[in-house]
């Protein structure tokens, strides 16, 4: 009645006022305060959002009559939550009380939006007293966050996010789609040389608790490593064991998807801190041929996915954004440049089988900050694998046939994923599996041996027949 007598009788302008009044003196009186968590803050995710959901379903578990179960698609865990437009009661140190209340609205229907948004507008509105308004913005909310983080860390349940749907967003805005991370592997199963593994360690481990470091050397906080070698030697392992180490998600990254620049750094800023972002096969994601084109303009280091077809790499090659390709500056920039900071605690890696065939501008110190080079089986690596298929230390094996092992071990040049398969296929006979191995290396090494020599014979050869020739050259450059 009141409304719509104000209408009639005063102006919009004089309505929105008194309103405004109304409302100020109201929250005058109000012995709370409140403050909104919206799920999604303007483009990005709001990651408090998370964080309160995540710590809310600790405490939701044990108090909530009314929860909101969930278990994600081959998740292992169930995980509990407010339903819909529930509240809780939290106590914070004994004497703040707040009130949780998951507020779920549905979306004004769009009428035209450059990007869907999800129908149902979620976040959680906290109520606490005035007077506690200071513990609850200093340390409540701090708190909320590290148990949301620790929480994170004991559910083994973290997500491997792949960008294959191209460039299409879900309905929440996302351009990832995500599955739980369940890889096996960990630095304890990674078949390596003790030293360099402790070395990798101890640098992830640096990088995690180097916060203020990185603040105070004015760093941005990521680390990039580059993971090089022959195929089956452990290169997906290792980020599988980084992932398992230090906690964190991966954000698998298919180049070919990827069309644009924008599109790149839209993917870059959708990702979360304490992640890894991985490009697998860097040399093969990219057209080494259209990155070679640089040297006919500089301003355009343009590659286009092999996927993408002659056209796109053609159509675009002459500005940056608008047409169909990455290009090499977009990529590096994505490593180290502005928008690289768009998140903290991150970490890039890289894999190639053929480091040769990469671009120095990739290669050059602080946009890789570690090189690992992955390599052919060693006698320390080959241990480990012994231990980890058969269950045998050093003193299990007859030391003659250790030694034997050991001398054949580098001719052989295998690779830990040859070599496992030789130890699963008899591992139920621990013996046969290690002779079965013996004769294996030994084969390999003598046909090395055989590639090799008949190698230096063509070399040889071709030498020979050269000689003669040059010598005509150098007569005949002297004659002239
Ligand atoms: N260093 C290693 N330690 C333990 N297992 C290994 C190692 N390297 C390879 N393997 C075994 O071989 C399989 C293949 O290894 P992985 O996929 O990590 O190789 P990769 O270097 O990534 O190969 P590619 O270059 O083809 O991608 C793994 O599932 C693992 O079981
Ligand atoms: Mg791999």
């Amino acid at each position: 009645f009141s409304q719509s007598l104000l209408q009639t009788v005063f102006p919009a302008e004089v309505r929105f006022m008194s309103l405004k009044f109304i409302h100020r003196i109201c929250n005058w009186f109000s012995a709370y305060c409140y403050y909104d968590i919206t799920e999604i803050d303007g483009v990005n995710t709001n990651e408090l959002y998370n964080a309160v959901q995540l710590y809310l379903s600790s405490s939701a578990s044990i108090t909530g009559n009314r929860l909101s179960l969930t278990r994600g698609l081959n998740s292992s865990s169930i995980t509990f939550g407010l339903s819909n437009n529930d509240s809780l009661i939290d106590t914070f140190n004994g004497t703040v009380k707040v009130l949780w209340e998951h507020v779920v609205i549905p979306r004004q229907a769009q009428t035209f939006s450059w990007r869907p948004l999800p129908e149902e507008k979620r976040g959680f509105l906290l109520r606490a007293k005035k007077k506690d308004k200071a513990v609850v913005l200093g340390s409540y909310l701090d708190f909320v966050m590290e148990k949301a983080n620790e929480i994170r860390r004991k559910n083994q349940d973290r997500l491997l996010y792949t960008n294959s749907r191209g460039g299409s967003l879900d309905s929440r805005g996302h351009p990832w789609e995500s599955v739980p991370f369940k890889h096996p592997s960990t630095f304890d199963t990674l078949a390596m040389d003790p030293q360099k593994k402790a070395e990798i360690m101890a640098d992830l481990l640096d990088f995690a608790n180097g916060e203020s470091f990185y603040q105070t050397t004015g760093r941005a906080w990521k680390r990039g490593y580059l993971l090089y070698g022959p195929p089956g030697t452990g290169k997906s392992s290792m980020i599988a064991a980084m992932a398992n180490f230090l906690g964190y998600d991966i954000y698998d990254l298919e180049l070919t998807e990827v069309h644009t620049n924008s599109e790149l750094r839209k993917l870059l800023m959708k990702t979360s801190s304490k992640s890894i972002i991985v490009i697998e096969d860097i040399d093969c994601s990219i057209n080494l041929t259209n990155r070679k084109n640089k040297n006919n303009n500089n301003s355009t280091h343009s590659f286009s996915p092999p996927g993408a077809g002659a056209g796109a790499g053609a159509g675009a090659g002459s500005n940056e954004d608008g047409g169909n390709t990455i290009t090499l500056s977009g990529l590096l920039n994505f490593t180290d440049g502005l928008w690289s900071c768009c998140g903290t605690e991150r970490i890039f890696v890289f894999t190639t089988n053929h480091i040769e065939k990469l671009d120095p501008a990739l290669l050059r110190s602080g946009r890789m900050d570690m090189h690992i080079h992955m390599s052919y089986c060693s006698f320390p690596a080959l241990k480990i694998l012994l231990k980890n298929y058969l269950g045998y230390d050093d003193d299990d094996v007859e030391k003659q046939l250790l030694e034997q092992l050991e001398q054949v071990i580098e001719k052989a040049e295998m690779t830990p994923a040859d070599i496992s398969e030789v130890l699963i296929k008899n591992r139920r006979n621990k013996n046969k599996a290690v002779w079965e191995l013996l004769e294996a290396l030994r084969t390999r090494a003598e046909r090395n041996d055989a590639v090799k020599s008949s190698a230096d014979d063509e070399e040889q050869e071709k030498r020979a027949l050269e000689t003669p020739k040059e010598a005509k050259c150098d007569k005949e450059k002297e004659s002239s």
